[in-house]
């Protein structure tokens, strides 16, 4: 399984190493990150990306600050804003600020400490992944019928995008194993495409049957029948289930919710933001212009046009069968308000 986030040690120069996802498929090649800078650039252009692997950039993140602290002579505040920056470089995706400041909070016990919080990230991560893929598939095998089930998708939820395993992709995978899984449409996920470049890539990979489809398609594939669920991952849910992921994800729920099939959502309990009520406080990622209005680096757009690039949209939880977290399955339609928080799950 391929690893999107790596620490490595080494004596004079620990560092990240990550899987430059900007490249894939055509060339697998890693980028040796030594400097919280390079970090941010990673983050902001999707090198590395997806909400649980950008937990795990923020953790692994604070421990090169402390190393790039110490080399560099850097004062407490220049090292307090320079964790700010990590945590901040993209803000849709709740993990990236949860995982450094998860980190963050042990810094003062010396880099040994913080490093080792940064790894119980990463391991933790792969457990509720394997976990909740365990419970996603159960549950899906028990409402939708004990067969080989056809699936939709949007984006990508695999190990790329996680620190093992996936999520959403994980319940796939999960699937596939339990010899469960007749189809997967792979939604292609513009503007960057994530489905065709990644997602393709590690069902090949796993050997799972999945074909490519235009987002456009998507609605009409499941309205037509030609899906028995859709399941998608989420980079921050409320506490109310609200739950921000990949631009275009809404419009498979809507059309679940017409065709009366699941629209399922999977995640690890660290993508729960139960300090924010409801999806409408969600900061929506806006990006350059250049990645709707270009197509594999050739501008396709009347010069001069602009474009309108919201990278996340918010599936409202009534749309949503089943929240599916390492803790359990919750159904927002069904079970009492909050979902998450104190007095809930
Ligand atoms: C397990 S990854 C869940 C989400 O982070 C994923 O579906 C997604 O929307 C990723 O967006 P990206 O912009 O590629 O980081």
């Amino acid at each position: 399984m391929v690893r999107a986030i790596e620490w490595v040690d080494a004596a004079a120069d620990s560092h990240i190493r990550l899987i430059d996802q900007t490249r894939l498929p055509s060339e697998e090649v890693t980028l040796e990150i030594s400097a919280v800078e390079d970090l941010i650039a990673a983050i902001q252009c999707l090198a590395v990306r997806g909400a649980p692997a950008l937990g795990a950039a923020g953790g692994y993140g604070v421990a090169l600050a402390l190393l790039e602290a110490e080399r560099k002579g850097w004062d407490a505040e220049t090292l307090t804003a320079t964790i700010d920056a990590i945590a901040n470089a993209r803000p849709t995706a709740v993990n990236l600020a949860w995982g450094a400041n998860r980190v963050a909070t042990v810094r003062a016990d010396g880099f040994e400490r913080t490093l080792a919080e940064a790894h119980a990230i990463a391991a933790e991560d792969e457990q509720s992944n394997r976990e909740l893929s365990r419970l996603g598939a159960d549950w899906l095998l028990a409402r939708v019928g004990d067969r080989p089930l056809r699936a939709v998708t949007h984006c990508n939820t695999g190990a790329l995008a996680t620190t093992a395993w996936g999520t959403a992709y994980g319940i796939l995978h999960e699937l596939h194993n339990r010899g469960k899984l007749e189809l997967v449409y792979v939604d292609e996920t513009r503007p960057l495409l994530q489905g065709t470049r990644l997602t393709s890539w590690e069902l090949h990979q796993d050997g799972i049957p999945h074909l490519v489809e235009v987002d456009g398609a998507a609605s009409s594939t499941i309205l037509r029948g030609l899906v028995d669920f859709a399941v998608i991952g989420a980079d921050r849910i409320t506490a109310n289930g609200d739950t921000a992921n990949k631009v275009g994800s809404v419009a498979l729920a809507l059309a679940c919710e017409r065709r009366g099939i699941p629209f399922v959502v999977a995640a690890p309990y660290s993508t729960i933001d139960e300090a924010t009520a409801t999806g409408d406080e969600i900061e929506i990622e806006e990006r350059g212009d250049e990645e709707v209005l270009a197509f594999g680096g050739v501008s396709v757009a009347t010069p001069g046009v602009r474009a309108f690039n919201p990278a996340f949209d918010v599936t409202p939880n009534d749309l949503i069968s089943a929240i599916v977290t390492e803790r359990g399955v919750v159904e927002p339609k069904v079970d009492a308000q909050p979902l998450f928080g104190s007095s809930a799950l």
